[in-house]
């Protein structure tokens, strides 16, 4: 700063807006929909929504309309869309990466040259846990805790008490609870793989929020990260709100040219 030049004049700015369709119409897309229309996200805007009842022919006009697509409905919909998007050279965001669980390697899904970018979602501290990953993994422990209301997790029986419902690792917890481990997976590519991190869900019919517990052990450090999340209304007690906005940090991100989580201060003026 001293030598007159601010942070973000050394950074590249995107040379347009970053044209974005989203995919479903539910908790998160129809969060993130609204966002880009109201404008909170500078450098982004919206060219679709798409549902589940859009035709083939509305779908490939969106997406020949976008830069970028943003999957929010289900794993079904996600592994049909992420070999076709990255096909067309277009980047896709994904919120249901429980279809990963369902690869031995997750890239065979991403028929390039366009990339997936997964969202942090409902947590959050990959960033430290990705650079403690740095260090070496062998000797490291993750285990992912989830503590959600019954019915979220779809555990009909009337609970009196908190009762562990799954223990297991993050590949077999999505491939179990596809609608609410998307988060234990996103986790467990940060940093050590599908089948490395433990994952523990517990149902709570006391819960009125989601509470979400990484615990990290290795010789660089021990971290204990806890997240309590307001859900998301329409969701049926299921999604964070938090992971709508999630998604919008990575859009303002692309248009910034600068990873979520980066602190990037502009020009006076
Ligand atoms: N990564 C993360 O941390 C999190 C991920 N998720 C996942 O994100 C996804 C979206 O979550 P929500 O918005 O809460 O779900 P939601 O159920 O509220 O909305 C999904 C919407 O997608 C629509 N849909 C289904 N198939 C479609 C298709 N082929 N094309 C277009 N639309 C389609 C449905 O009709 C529904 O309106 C789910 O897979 C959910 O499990 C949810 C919470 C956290
Ligand atoms: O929203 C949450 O708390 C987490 C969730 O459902 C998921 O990871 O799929």
């Amino acid at each position: 700063m001293t030598n007159g030049l601010s942070l973000s004049s050394v950074l590249p700015t995107p040379a347009k807006d970053v044209a974005v369709c989203v995919v479903g119409a539910g908790a998160i897309g129809h969060a993130v929909a609204d966002a880009i229309r109201h404008d909170e996200v500078p450098g982004v805007h919206l060219t679709a929504v798409l549902c589940s009842r859009s035709t083939v022919a509305e779908t490939e006009h969106a997406l020949e309309a976008s830069d970028l697509v943003v999957e929010a409905a289900t794993v079904a919909a996600a592994r049909e869309l992420i070999p076709h998007v990255t096909r067309l050279g277009k980047d896709v965001v994904v919120c249901s990466a429980g279809v990963f669980a369902e690869c031995a390697d997750p890239e065979v899904l991403v028929d390039g040259p366009g990339r997936v970018l997964l969202p942090t979602g409902a947590l959050g501290g990959f960033d430290i846990l990705a650079a403690a990953a740095r260090a070496g993994t062998a000797d490291a422990r993750l285990r992912h805790t989830t503590i959600k209301r019954p019915t979220a997790l779809g555990v009909e029986e009337a609970l009196t008490a908190p009762r562990e419902v799954f223990r297991g690792s993050a590949r077999e917890a999505a491939l179990r609870f596809p609608k609410t481990s998307n988060s234990s997976v996103t986790l467990a590519l940060a940093t050590l793989g599908l089948d490395r991190v433990e994952v523990v869900v517990v149902a709570d019919p006391a819960a009125t929020e989601t509470r979400h517990v990484l615990e990290w052990t290795s010789p660089v450090g021990r971290y204990e990260l806890s997240f309590t999340n307001a859900v998301d209304p329409s969701s049926g007690g299921r999604t964070s709100a938090v992971t709508a906005l999630s998604v919008l940090e990575v859009l303002a991100a692309l248009a910034r040219g600068v990873g979520p989580g980066v602190v990037v201060v502009e020009p006076a003026g």
